[in-house]
């Protein structure tokens, strides 16, 4: 508990004007000088390319456990993380019960007054409360986005005191919607690495080890009705994660991935949980699998939700590359702490945080 309770410190965070106030406000108050902080100048910078996105990964959970199926459906995964970083499962075995309750949870914590929200924003505990943004610098740019974080595993780690109490059913003692999500991804994120660990013949106690730790994120995306197509929902990174499993609350797009300079939207199989490749599997398999750049855009008139489940290796250890014969390092041991701390004081630029990672 102690250890994964350091995940709060290791990220600065300041307080931020609640985007979904903001984004209530009338036209006349939404002042040039009121979205300045949001607007990206360079935002067009580079081109959008929609025809790829129906060329997506996908694999199915249901053939990869499957003998006879096994190695082939392998192959697709294998080619997804080292070509794309990214892939769509279906089959997943995450009960559509479940799902359906945190995404009804969500939904209405996030139409709860803000000085409700606010209250549970304050408490000490969570990762990164309502109304804070990771900040590098003074002069950033802030996302168009409320997000609120909590650890989730393991059990011991998890303060549930801590956790919103409102919609009800998120974490009363007859209906708990967050826990029994988050212990359903547990199983899914345990058959995605054990998977990947037999790929890489790596095992399975250095891969149980990487993925100890779950935070999940909800993230509240509202409409911005004055200049949708100057403003992020989440400005380019990678995650500081072994890998992040992405839920799509409602059916409202704007993810978009990053592949040969280039950004393509993500436009989901509705019965698909989204798997990303994270630094720390980027640094573990020495490169070969790609943790992908991604950004959120933003819709002029609908709110986007989605939850994000990192699962990250536990706060005190390290992760170094695994190494083939004669195969050269090209990424050094990272301790995780002073990675994520790294990692976070760069959010806003891209992929730039690995370069730490890199044997220069
Ligand atoms: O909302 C999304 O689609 C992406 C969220 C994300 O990238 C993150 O939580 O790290
Ligand atoms: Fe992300």
């Amino acid at each position: 508990m102690a250890s994964e309770s350091r995940l709060s410190q290791v990220a600065t965070t300041i307080p931020v004007r609640n985007v979904q106030a903001l984004a209530a406000c009338s036209a006349d108050e939404l002042t040039a000088e009121a979205l300045d902080r949001y607007i990206r100048p360079d935002i067009d910078q580079d081109a959008v390319h929609e025809e790829y996105s129906d060329e997506l990964p996908v694999v199915d959970l249901g053939r990869l456990l499957n003998q006879e199926s096994w190695e082939e459906e392998a192959a697709k995964l294998k080619f997804a993380c080292e070509e794309w970083g990214f892939f769509q499962v279906l089959n997943h075995g995450v009960p559509e019960e479940v799902i359906g309750n945190v995404k009804r949870d969500m939904q209405a914590f996030f139409q709860l007054p803000l000085e409700v929200k606010n209250a549970y924003a304050q408490r000490p505990g969570n990762l990164q409360g309502y109304g804070q943004a990771y900040v590098a610098s003074e002069d950033q740019k802030l996302d168009w986005a409320d997000m609120f974080c909590i650890i989730t595993q393991p059990p011991e780690a998890r303060d549930i005191k801590l956790w919103p109490a409102q919609p009800l059913t998120f974490r009363s003692a007859y209906k708990k919607s967050l826990q029994d999500y988050s212990d359903e991804l547990k199983k899914f994120a345990h058959s995605i690495a054990t998977i990947i660990g037999k790929i890489l013949n790596i095992e399975p106690q250095l891969m149980g080890d990487n993925y100890a730790v779950q935070a999940l994120r909800m993230n509240y995306y509202p409409p911005c009705t004055s200049i949708p197509e100057k403003v992020l929902g989440f400005s380019p990174h990678s995650d500081g994660s072994f890998f992040t499993i992405l839920t799509e609350v409602n059916s409202v797009k704007g993810l978009q991935i990053r592949r040969h300079g280039a950004w393509i939207p993500v436009n989901p199989h509705p019965k698909s949980l989204l798997v990303n490749v994270g630094d720390f599997l980027e640094i573990m398999t020495n490169g070969k699998y790609k943790s992908i750049e991604h950004r959120v855009t933003i819709n002029s008139h609908m709110e986007r939700l989605s939850i994000s489940a990192f699962n990250n290796p536990k706060i005190d250890g390290v992760v170094s590359p695994v190494l083939g014969s004669n195969e050269k390092t090209l990424y050094k041991t990272v301790g995780v702490a002073d990675y994520l701390k790294h990692n976070l004081s760069n959010k806003l630029d891209g992929k730039r945080a690995l370069d730490y990672a890199k044997v220069s």
